[in-house]
Formats: structure tokens, C-alpha cells, sequence
């Protein structure tokens, strides 16, 4: 790890500022804490002032002005929604400390559209994680700026593989991250919601049908992992010739569930790439 330069600026000599501590702000701060990091090497902000004193009570994170928490951070990770992000680039973009990383977690913003609303030759890293990395099993995929080099891309792997798994990635890859694994999460939780009702459904207490499909839920993902096999076999290891788990495929495939997740997922992707061109329109020269 590099060392933050000496900057008579400098009112907070964080090693880190996040700006933007919602959901996916805290979740990286809150990984960072649990992976040992001195809460004292961390700054973030939020413009709601109630949510930052939640987070300095929780983590005892000092919370800040983005202008303080910018100057003399050596990486400032932005977690803004992606509508937000031209407005923030254009005020920090002053502060910033001539070769501090920006790391970007917003959905959509392309590293050329972050670029572009910071001084020239600033090093980008472009992120797309997940929710799950507050429990450490997120997945995260990374892709580089034009101005950023191996040891940048390092220090954002360093970050996130505090809580879960990171891929380094082509950047046009990320939209179809963002489907498959930004959002993925949601697409689980809601099956496991249609799971959980369909066993209250069928006569099944509320609270024994969420334990038995949660687990199911868990115990499928960790055979999978820890087996190596591909989703195909260990589905048809289940599925007795003429029994019940053939009966239950058998309506997903006339209810055309495969075919919904192809088109629910092209729809995020092209979701995704409609808030790049929002974000591109919008951008400002700092
Ligand atoms: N929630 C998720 O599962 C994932 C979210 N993301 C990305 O993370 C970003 C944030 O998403 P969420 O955390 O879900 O949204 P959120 O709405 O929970 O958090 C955004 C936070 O930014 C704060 N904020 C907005 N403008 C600000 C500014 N100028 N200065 C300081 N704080 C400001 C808001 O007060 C809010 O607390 C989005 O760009 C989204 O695409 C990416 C992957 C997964
Ligand atoms: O729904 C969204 O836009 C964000 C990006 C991926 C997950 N949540």
C-alpha cells in the first residue's frame, strides 16, 4: 500500500473515502471494518446527515464533507447511484489529489463517462459487486481505466476480496455482470419467496416453509461449489425417472421460467446501458 502524500489540505489523512454510504456503502465499509481495517484509516460521507450518524456510531468511521474526505484519500470510492454521479464527479473533482483512485460501484457509468468528468489522467477502476458481500461471499468484477495500471487494479482486488470473490474483467463485459451478478441476488430472493408461498400453499406453516427452502436454497449453492459439477448433473440427480422433481420441471418449462430469466436479464443489461448513456449526456468537464 502506498503512502498518502503529505498535503497541508488535508483536514482527514484517510487511506480510504467512500462517498455514498447506502446499501452498497455500507456494505463495503462495513467488509472493510470485519477484514480488519482501522476504522481511522477510513472517511465516507452521505448527504443524508441521519444516515451518517448511523454509520459513525456503527463502524466509529468519521463521517464527513465530500470536499474534507476527498483531499489527501489516496483512493476515493464513489457508490452514488449512477444518476447521482455527475453531480458528485463535479465536486470532488477539484479536491481530488493529483493520482488518488476513483473507484466506481455505479451500475451503468463507463470508465470513459467518469473520465471524462475528472481532471485529466486521474486513474478510474470501474466495479460491479453484490449484496452478498456483506455475509463475505460477494462477487465482484473490475475493469481498468485508461489511465489506471496493474497495481491500481491490485488495490481495488485488495478491497473487495475482503469480502467475497473478484474477477477482473474486460469493461464491456460489465453490463452483463451487472445482470447476471449485480442484480442476481434479487432474482434468489425472489425465488425464494415464490418457493416459500407455494409451501404455505400446500398446507406447509410459514415459518417451516422458509426454513426448509432457505436451506435448500444454501445447501444447493454450497453442492455446487464444493462439487465442481455442473448445474445440469446435479439436476438430474434429483430428478427420479417418472417422480415428482420431472412433474415440477416439467410446469417451469411449459410456464417458459427459462426463457423469462433469458429476457429478465437482458432486460437489466439493457437497463444498464441506458444509464451509461444517461450518465454519458450528462457529463461535465471539471
Ligand atoms: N444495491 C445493490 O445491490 C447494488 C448497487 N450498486 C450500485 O451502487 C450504487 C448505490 O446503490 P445503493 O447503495 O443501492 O443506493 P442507496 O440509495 O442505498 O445509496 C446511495 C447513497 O448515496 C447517497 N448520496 C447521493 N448523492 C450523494 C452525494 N452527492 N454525496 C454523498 N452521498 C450521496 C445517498 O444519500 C444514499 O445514501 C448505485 O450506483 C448502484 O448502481 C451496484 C451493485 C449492487
Ligand atoms: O438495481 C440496480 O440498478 C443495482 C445495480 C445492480 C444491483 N442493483
Amino acid at each position: 500500500m502506498t503512502t498518502v502524500e503529505e498535503d497541508v489540505r488535508v483536514p482527514h489523512r484517510s487511506r480510504l473515502a467512500l462517498l455514498g454510504a447506502g446499501v452498497m456503502g455500507e456494505t463495503v465499509l462495513s467488509g472493510l471494518v470485519r477484514a480488519g481495517w482501522d476504522p481511522s484509516d477510513l472517511v465516507a460521507t452521505d448527504r443524508r446527515p441521519e444516515r451518517a450518524a448511523e454509520l459513525e456510531a456503527a463502524y466509529g468511521i468519521t463521517m464527513t464533507s465530500n470536499l474534507d474526505a476527498v483531499a489527501g484519500a489516496e483512493t476515493v470510492v464513489l457508490v452514488v447511484k449512477p444518476q447521482d454521479m455527475r453531480g458528485l464527479l463535479a465536486e470532488i473533482a477539484p479536491a481530488l489529489a493529483a493520482g488518488a483512485l476513483v473507484v466506481s460501484l455505479a451500475a451503468g457509468v463507463d470508465t470513459g463517462t467518469l473520465e471524462a468528468g475528472l481532471p485529466a489522467g486521474q486513474p478510474v477502476v470501474r466495479v460491479m459487486a453484490n449484496t452478498p458481500a456483506q455475509v463475505d461471499e460477494g462477487m465482484a468484477a473490475i475493469a481498468a481505466g485508461s489511465a489506471a495500471t496493474g497495481e491500481h487494479l491490485e488495490r481495488v482486488r485488495d478491497i473487495l476480496s475482503a469480502t467475497g470473490r473478484v474477477a477482473v474483467v474486460p469493461e464491456h463485459y460489465l453490463d452483463a455482470v451487472t445482470a447476471i451478478s449485480g442484480s442476481g441476488p434479487a432474482y434468489l430472493f425472489f425465488v425464494v419467496e415464490a418457493m416459500i408461498e407455494a409451501g404455505v400453499h400446500l398446507g406447509l406453516p410459514r415459518d417451516v416453509s422458509t426454513e426448509l427452502v432457505v436451506q435448500t436454497m444454501l445447501g444447493s449453492a454450497k453442492l455446487l461449489r464444493e462439487s465442481g459439477e455442473h448445474p445440469t448433473v446435479l439436476r438430474e440427480r434429483v430428478t427420479s425417472p417418472g417422480g415428482t422433481t420431472a412433474a415440477a420441471l416439467r410446469e417451469l418449462e411449459d410456464h417458459k421460467v427459462r426463457a423469462a430469466f433469458l429476457s429478465a436479464m437482458e432486460a437489466a443489461r439493457d437497463r444498464s446501458r441506458a444509464l451509461a448513456a444517461a450518465a454519458r449526456e450528462q457529463q461535465v468537464t471539471p
